[in-house]
């Protein structure tokens, strides 16, 4: 089964339509771009995806949920399948790396405490972090603040994964580093979708290209 599968989807905002008829399938550790211009509804395609914005037309489903028919309370739910990583990596600076984390899984209803500390050494092994745990965030580089949002973002195994932007206050070096990271998570399953205007970064690693222009969101052979 997909990850995602979007048929004839239509989303608008206050009653004018941004995307009309949108068809896409997103798999297993498939690793998309998601490029357009500023306005051209990259955002509203991530909004709809985690059920911020509802769809008015189409068949959609994410990670298992329908979006057409999901219930509110089934939101959160749904969410918690999914991991974010944004261009500002909206970590709490003034606490430490550990407890970036187990606020997380707290919020997200972990409460056993061997259960929150293994995640947490899991994840920051995967990005090569585990040094950083008793450190404060601030004391960190931007790179090094970004592997934590990702570390972050996988601490409950999503199934597919939204990056806005993720490189964007990044030097080309780290952002190159970051995207190395992306891609073993895609190799372990992760289904990756980054919307990016990096094309530095775009030409050094391989992936899909979605365009999204003139309301529509279409595979695309490049840059
Ligand atoms: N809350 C809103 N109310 C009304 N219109 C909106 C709202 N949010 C977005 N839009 C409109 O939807 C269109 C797509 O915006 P969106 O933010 O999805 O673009 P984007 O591709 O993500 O842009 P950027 O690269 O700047 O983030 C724009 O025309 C925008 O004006």
């Amino acid at each position: 089964m997909s990850i995602l599968s979007f048929e004839h989807v239509s989303i608008s905002h206050e009653g004018i339509p941004t995307l009309t008829d949108i068809n896409l399938s997103v798999e297993a550790g498939d690793f998309y771009y998601l490029i357009g211009r500023t306005g051209s509804g990259k955002s509203t395609f991530f909004k709809s995806i985690f059920a911020e914005l509802a769809i008015d037309e189409g068949q959609a489903q994410v990670v298992g949920y329908d979006l057409a028919t999901i219930k509110r309370k089934d939101i959160p739910f749904l969410r918690r399948k999914l991991g974010f990583v944004f261009q500002d990596f909206q970590l709490l600076t003034d606490r430490n790396v550990e407890k970036n984390l187990s606020f997380v899984l707290e919020a997200t209803g972990h409460t056993d405490e061997a259960e929150i500390k293994s995640r947490i050494e899991d994840v920051l092994a995967r990005v090569g972090m585990s040094n950083a745990i008793h450190k404060r965030v601030h004391k960190l580089s931007g790179g090094e603040q970004q592997r934590i949002c990702i570390a972050r973002a996988i601490l409950n195994k999503p199934q597919l994964l939204l990056a806005d932007e993720p490189t964007g206050h990044l030097d080309p070096e780290v952002s190159l580093e970051i995207m190395h990271l992306f891609k073993e998570l895609t190799a372990q399953g992760t289904a990756i979708i980054m919307a990016s205007h990096d094309y530095n970064t775009m030409r050094q690693i391989p992936g899909k290209f979605l365009k999204c222009e003139g309301g529509k969101i279409e595979l695309t052979a490049g840059i």
